[in-house]
């Protein structure tokens, strides 16, 4: 499948990212986990900032890809874990199919799986998320994006 399905952005600075993250801690904070499985790469930062809230030292991985920027592939599992999750905290950053999140709940079962931002199609999957965003959607997040000089709008139109 192809970029061609997002029309749209919804760019999320660090700023929002760090306030959204720590919005789902509130809705958490009651919680007591055995420790987070972060499923790589886009879940590491929100994992990162969940710990730090919540006070959890055992961090662990799931690594797995399945996007070329936009374009989407096959699912690739690097690593697994050796528990069926029961007691775990799971983290990404994002649902969009569902894709990587139906296949890391075969392998995790029991955990308690949270993303910070939920497309329709893969909100079923999660047990907690934050905010929802339209699935024709493409959300930039700021570990892909740079701060750049933009031109005065007078001098744009002088072109
Ligand atoms: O619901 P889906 O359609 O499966 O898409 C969601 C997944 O895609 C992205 O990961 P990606 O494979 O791009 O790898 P990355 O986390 O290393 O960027 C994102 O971080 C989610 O893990
Ligand atoms: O909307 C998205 N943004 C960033 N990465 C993604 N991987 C799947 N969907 C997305
Ligand atoms: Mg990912």
């Amino acid at each position: 499948m192809s970029s061609d399905r997002y029309h749209q952005h919804f760019t999320v600075s660090w700023d929002q990212l760090h306030r959204d993250v720590r919005a789902l801690c509130h809705q958490m904070i009651e919680r007591d986990f055995k420790g987070i499985v972060a499923i790589t790469r886009g879940g590491l930062i929100p994992a990162a900032l969940i710990a730090r809230e919540l006070d959890i030292r055992l961090i662990d991985t799931v690594c797995i890809k399945s996007y070329d920027h936009m374009d989407q592939g096959g699912l690739d599992i690097m690593k697994g874990v050796e528990h069926d999750g029961d007691g775990w905290l799971l983290v990404d950053d994002l649902v969009d199919t569902g894709k990587t999140a139906r296949a890391v709940r075969k392998m995790l079962p029991k955990a308690h799986f949270v993303t910070i931002y939920a497309k329709p199609d893969g909100r079923p999957l999660v047990d907690q998320y934050l905010t929802e965003v339209a699935q024709q959607c493409w959300i930039q997040f700021p570990w892909d994006m740079g701060v750049a000089y933009v031109e005065p709008l007078v001098d744009q139109l002088k072109r």
